[in-house]
């Protein structure tokens, strides 16, 4: 699936290990979004985006937080004056879902121009 594809689709609930994504299919996935990592934890992914300033920095969070409300999926955030870092993981999986990549890939659509 390609970015464009991924950002096109919507989450859905996805409860239970049954939704988890396996290994190759995390890898695959990865490959379509650029700058994104496994975390530390291992049931997540993330990336931290660089901003010059403050505004710049809370207006990039106000805009992942819309489009989070309407997936109802939601990143935990980290954020300082030029930076944000994004984790995405799905609670309700115990790890990562196809939700975690399509909120990814919204966020990549969101900084394109
Ligand atoms: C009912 C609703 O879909 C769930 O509570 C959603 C809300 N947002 C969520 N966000 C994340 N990151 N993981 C979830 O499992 C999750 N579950």
């Amino acid at each position: 699936m390609t970015l464009n594809e991924l950002a096109a689709q919507h989450c859905v609930p996805r409860r239970g290990a049954e939704h988890a994504l396996d290994a190759a299919a995390v890898d695959g996935l990865l490959a379509q979004l650029p700058g994104w990592q496994r975390s530390a934890d291992g049931k997540g992914i993330v990336k931290d985006f660089r901003f010059d300033d403050f505004h710049r920095t809370l207006g990039f969070i106000n805009a992942v937080g819309f489009m989070a409300n309407r997936e109802d999926h939601h990143p935990d955030l980290e954020a300082g004056y030029g930076h944000c870092r994004l984790y995405w993981s799905t609670h309700d999986v115990g790890g990562l879902s196809l939700n975690d990549f399509i909120c990814a890939a919204k966020v990549e659509t969101l900084l394109a121009r």
